[in-house]
């Protein structure tokens, strides 16, 4: 028997072989938020808890046919980005999101990630891909979800208190996108992790407690594919930003170690209880 269509989104990122991040935490995060993943890969990356140790891109016109062929086929209800590893994916992501109606001003929302790092510090794409990412990207971004080494990279504002979180949020939007959403993991002194959501007119402070856990490898993806999912599903953006942060503040409380360092987070715990046969 068939069911009712659910809603779909697609991540636009690398594989991380690792499983903890990249293209393998938005599908995990999609799958336990009740939406149909829609991929379109990037780069494969060679990839564990001590870092990422090689990599390969994938050709750009097949990173834009991906994402036509499910565009065009499947329909999508949100898109996402994650790596995308130098300015040429860039371009071409670019111009079929505009094909495939995905973007600030279009009918499918945007969300971009603008992953520039691993955590480990590897980076994940070069200074043509930066100012790629900020010309061609941010100006098409529904949502742009920056940690504060990105807000630094895409500003120059280096984020030491909640304050200066606000001030990067409108240097931010003032680079194109219709919101913008700075994430609080790296404010490693504040005793709690509270993630700023700004439209223009007004901030919506997303809090939560900040967890004693070394285990936040796939935070920041977990965060904003969560957001693409609560799109998906019809949320407008500042209740899409607060199940995101609900649904990652879990994830890092239920963060698990795994291999010599930086553990997963979790989704395990939004998982129903095993069925029976
Ligand atoms: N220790 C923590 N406890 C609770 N929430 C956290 C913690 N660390 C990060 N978060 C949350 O996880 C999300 C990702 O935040 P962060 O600023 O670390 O982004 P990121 O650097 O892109 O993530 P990562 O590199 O770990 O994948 C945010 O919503 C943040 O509030
Ligand atoms: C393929 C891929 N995509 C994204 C990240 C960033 O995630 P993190 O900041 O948790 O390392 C990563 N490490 N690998």
């Amino acid at each position: 028997m068939s069911q009712a269509r659910p809603p779909a989104a697609l991540t636009i990122a690398g594989s991380d072989s690792g499983g903890a991040a990249g293209l393998q935490a938005d599908l995990r995060t999609f799958v336990t938020c009740g939406v149909h993943g829609l991929v379109a890969v990037t780069a494969v990356t060679v990839q564990n808890t001590l870092g990422v140790h090689d990599r390969t891109d994938i050709p750009a016109n097949i990173v834009a046919a991906q994402i036509e062929a499910v565009a065009d086929d499947m329909g999508l209800q949100a898109a996402k980005t994650g790596m995308l590893a130098s300015a040429e994916i860039i371009h071409a992501v670019a111009r079929a999101c505009d094909k495939a109606g995905i973007g600030r001003d279009a009918e499918v929302p945007f969300v971009v990630d603008p992953v520039a790092a691993s955590m480990h510090g590897h980076p994940l794409f070069d200074e043509a891909g930066l100012s790629a990412l900020r010309e061609e990207l941010l100006p098409r971004a529904t949502v742009v979800t920056p940690n504060l080494d990105e807000v630094r990279l895409l500003t120059g504002i280096d984020v030491t208190d909640r304050d200066r979180m606000r001030e990067a949020a409108v240097a931010l939007r003032d680079l194109g996108p219709r919101h913008v959403l700075v994430k609080s993991g790296h404010l490693v002194e504040d005793p709690e992790c509270v993630d700023v959501l700004y439209d223009g007119t007004t901030f919506t402070e997303l809090p939560g407690p900040r967890f004693a856990t070394p285990h936040t490898h796939g935070a920041g993806d977990a965060m904003a594919s969560a957001l693409t999912a609560g799109l998906a599903r019809g949320m407008e953006m500042a209740e899409a930003a607060k199940f995101g942060k609900w649904f990652v503040s879990n994830a890092v409380e239920h963060s698990y170690p795994m291999g010599a360092k930086v553990g997963p987070v979790s989704a395990f715990w939004r998982l129903a209880p095993e069925p029976s046969p």
